[in-house]
């Protein structure tokens, strides 16, 4: 395509593992991050623009939406032009809402459809895993709703998860931040076959209890032992709010992704209460939280028109 030529893609956040999917279960949030490409004759540049703006890195080559731009170019065999970046951010960064993933996806997404969309969506989606490290973010980010990714015989499989109309994620989302990488450093690198088990057999009630919005289900399905109680020191208030959390209502809470933001999963009739109860337990230690009710985007990355 021609200098001047532009997209704009918007992506959803993404809550990650839901308790006991480590790794490769996610759900796509209605909170966005857009991101517009224009190709140009001079440098590249990127602007941003949003209350955690300065947090981004401009130096275009660190940034990781020009990274993964690069990358699709780079896959095709061909020299990336230069482009001019305009991120609007809408997701908060590195609180365990998929930031990073809405970068990957939006950077191959926009340089696919500016390269004349040589690419599938499920090739995309395989350079977004390569480029993320796990699948859990990016694939719902790209493709939407609740997803698990398993490895098959060819390739990644992706599953749809449905996901009951009744149950409503709420959103806890402190004024710390915690990177994934450091959130992924304190966690074991074997565990034993009782864990295992545990794990397996609670992401199986998951599936379950979020198709059907069982209530028991449900309350014993958020439990985790694979990466959880490795993480849930690195958040001052994960008990208090936790517990706040399940005393107005919801069915339990986890850390989404790799914290420090956490998901409590509720019923329409409760959302309003646990909103409440979260942000005021965080208030009472002294953190800060934005607190939201929010739905599932059952869309993913989607081109804006100008
Ligand atoms: N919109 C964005 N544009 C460019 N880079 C971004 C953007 N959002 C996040 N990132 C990068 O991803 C990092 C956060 O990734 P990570 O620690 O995995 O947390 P998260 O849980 O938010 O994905 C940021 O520090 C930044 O380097
Ligand atoms: N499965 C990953 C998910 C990381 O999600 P993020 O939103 O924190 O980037 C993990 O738990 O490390």
């Amino acid at each position: 395509m021609s200098v001047n030529s532009s997209v704009t893609v918007t992506v959803p956040a993404t809550t990650a593992n839901l308790g006991a999917g480590f790794d490769c279960i996610g759900a796509a949030l209605t909170l966005h991050n857009n991101f517009k490409l224009t190709l140009v004759d001079g440098e590249t540049q990127i602007i941003v623009t949003g209350s955690e703006a300065a947090r981004v890195d401009n130096i275009y080559k660190d940034n990781l939406l020009y990274c993964a731009y690069v990358k699709l170019y780079e896959h095709l065999g061909q020299t990336p032009s230069p482009v001019k970046m305009e991120i609007g951010l809408g997701v908060p960064l590195a609180r365990g809402l998929g930031s990073s993933a809405t970068a990957i996806v939006g950077g191959l997404v926009g340089a696919n459809i500016l390269a004349g969309e040589p690419l599938t969506q499920s090739q995309v989606m395989d350079l977004a895993i390569s480029m993320e490290g796990h699948p859990d973010n990016v694939v719902p980010a790209l493709i939407g709703g609740c997803r698990l990714a398993a490895t098959g015989v060819n390739g990644w499989e992706i599953c749809d998860i449905p996901w009951h109309e009744s149950i409503v994620p709420v959103v806890a989302i402190p004024d710390f931040e915690l990177s994934t990488k450091e959130a992924r450093r304190v966690l074991p690198t074997e565990v034993s076959r009782a864990d295992a088990i545990f794990n397996i057999s609670h992401l199986g009630l998951l599936l379950r209890g979020l198709e059907t919005g069982k209530t028991s289900w449900l309350q014993a399905a958020l439990q985790d032992k694979l990466h959880q109680p490795y993480r849930k020191s690195l958040i001052n208030g994960y008990d208090a709010v936790s517990a706040a959390a399940i005393n107005a209502g919801a069915y339990g809470m986890v850390i989404s992704g790799a914290g420090p933001t956490l998901l409590a999963l509720t019923d329409t009739s409760h959302s309003l209460d646990v909103v409440a109860a979260m942000a005021t337990a965080w208030k009472e230690i002294g953190v800060a939280a934005q607190v939201r009710a929010l739905n599932i985007d059952n869309d993913g990355a989607r081109v804006i028109k100008d």
